[in-house]
């Protein structure tokens, strides 16, 4: 799976995910998951729960997308739109649609926050600067919030474990480490502008806190 995997797909993705008028394709958000995933897969056993837990989401949404209603799930603000006028989306818990594509779609959105930091930090880095630290930082800053302590403590356990950086930059397939620095240079804006159309549709919609 490393071999397949390369930066380059993720940022054509996330670059592909953004229409002319600033809709977010979820045919292209889930393909830049699943880009992301297959990079996770050869990181070993203990990080399958994530991953796992990440193609589930992925799953859910595609299934969405290829249904009898799947025109309604072609970009984030028209699947928003169908949910809630349909009341499709439970607000609370105990609901009758624990698996909505907004609740679905807003947990890989938070993951977003912790990649836009991730490799925000892998692009600032030196020589000298852990992976583990860097990523465990992300996740404070983003993820974690969201997760009980079980959880917490799984993934601060998976991440002692990644490879050092220059093992990083190698596995991304985009040439020296400093066309790597660069192209995250390149890939980070589209990202972020991904997260934060999404953010502000469901900041606007009362969407944020989606049990
Ligand atoms: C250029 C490439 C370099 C970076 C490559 C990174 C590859 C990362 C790939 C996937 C990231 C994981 C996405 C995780 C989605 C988690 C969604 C979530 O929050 N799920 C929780 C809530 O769901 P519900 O229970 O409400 O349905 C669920 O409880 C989570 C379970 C699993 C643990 C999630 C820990 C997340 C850690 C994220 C960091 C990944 C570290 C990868 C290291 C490179």
């Amino acid at each position: 799976m490393a071999d397949c995997f390369s930066l380059q797909n993720i940022f054509e993705n996330f670059k592909s995910c953004l229409s002319d008028n600033k809709e977010v394709y979820i045919k292209y958000y889930i393909a830049g998951w699943r880009e992301l995933v297959s990079f996770m897969n050869t990181l070993g056993s203990l990080f399958s729960f994530i991953s796992k837990d990440a193609v589930t989401k992925i799953q859910i949404l595609e299934k969405f997308l290829t249904g009898e209603n799947g025109t309604h799930y072609t970009t984030v603000q028209s699947m928003v739109k169908y949910e809630l006028d349909n009341k499709l989306v439970d607000l609370t818990k105990g609901g009758n649609y624990p698996a909505s594509g907004c609740r679905t779609l807003l947990r890989l959105h938070r993951a977003l926050r912790w990649l836009q930091l991730f490799l925000e930090s892998l692009r600032t880095s030196t020589e000298n600067s852990k992976t583990s630290v860097m990523c465990s930082e992300a996740y404070n800053a983003s993820l974690a919030q969201h997760q009980p302590w079980l959880i917490r403590k799984a993934a601060e356990m998976a991440f002692c474990t990644l490879p050092g950086r220059d093992a990083f930059f190698d596995v991304m397939n985009a040439g020296s480490h400093q066309e790597v620095i660069a192209l995250l240079g390149e890939a980070l804006p589209l990202i972020s502008e991904v997260y934060q159309i999404t953010e502000d549709l469901y900041a606007k919609n009362n969407l944020l806190d989606l049990p």
